[in-house]
């Protein structure tokens, strides 16, 4: 289904069509989507697809292949770096024929993320500096990498940037984030609930 939907959206965004088309599809979304909603899971209710342990999140709005929204970014681990690999469609588009700024820093976000919970260091983001030094064009083959400059306590460092897959040396993006693992008490301030329901 997020294959299907991710298709409805980057045709949704790139469509020429003329309105009375338009609003044809429109009602037919209506349609496919209200059986959906007869039976949804609640704020604190993990996926039942999901292994919040074991890392899957299938509705991910990076790397969830059932999410509409996602690329979705494909991620590994070679040695110490993660390596991400997607591409941008019309639904990303910032200034015209290029990814929107906000939407290089979520990819950069979740590299990192996952540099520092496949290094066995846990943690949610409190910072995230970046550096935007060239436009990230749609519709092209790109590679993100991310990996950990500096363990200090519960706090980790980790750098990433993205580039295209043809020209890996050079950075359109650069980006360096602090990640902070959670003390007991703040991991059950913030996820108890949804810890209790998925036990
Ligand atoms: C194993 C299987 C793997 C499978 C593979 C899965 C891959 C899976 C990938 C997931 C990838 C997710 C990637 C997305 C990650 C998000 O998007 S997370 C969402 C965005 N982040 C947030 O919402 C966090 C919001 N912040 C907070 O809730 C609170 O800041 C926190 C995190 C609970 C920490 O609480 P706090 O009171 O701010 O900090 P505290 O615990 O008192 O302090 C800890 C230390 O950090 C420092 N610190 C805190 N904030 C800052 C800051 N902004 N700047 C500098 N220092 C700071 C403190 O000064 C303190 O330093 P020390 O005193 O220890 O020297």
């Amino acid at each position: 289904m997020g294959e299907a939907l991710r298709l409805l959206i980057e045709n949704a965004t790139a469509t020429e069509m003329p309105t009375e088309h338009i609003l044809r599809a429109a009602e037919l979304i209506r349609q496919a989507a209200a059986p959906l909603g007869e039976h949804r899971r609640g704020r604190f209710d993990t996926a039942s697809a999901d292994d919040l342990l074991g890392g899957i999140r299938l509705y991910n709005p990076v790397t969830g292949e059932g999410s509409a929204f996602a690329p979705p970014v494909d991620m590994h681990r070679e040695g110490d770096l993660a390596i991400g690999t997607c591409t941008l469609g019309r639904a990303f588009e910032g200034p015209p024929s290029f990814a929107h700024g906000g939407v290089s820093a979520m990819l950069l976000d979740q590299m990192l993320g996952y540099a520092v919970t496949t290094a066995g260091h846990p943690g949610m983001t409190v910072r995230l500096d970046t550096v935007y030094r060239s436009p990230v064009p749609l519709y092209t083959p790109l590679r993100m990498t991310a990996s950990i400059t500096e363990v200090n306590g519960r706090r980790v460092t980790a750098t990433g940037a993205i580039t295209t897959t043809t020209a890996p040396t050079t950075a359109l993006v650069e980006a360096t984030g602090l990640f902070v693992a959670l003390r007991s008490d703040q991991a059950k301030r913030l996820f108890g609930p949804v810890l209790d329901r998925s036990a």
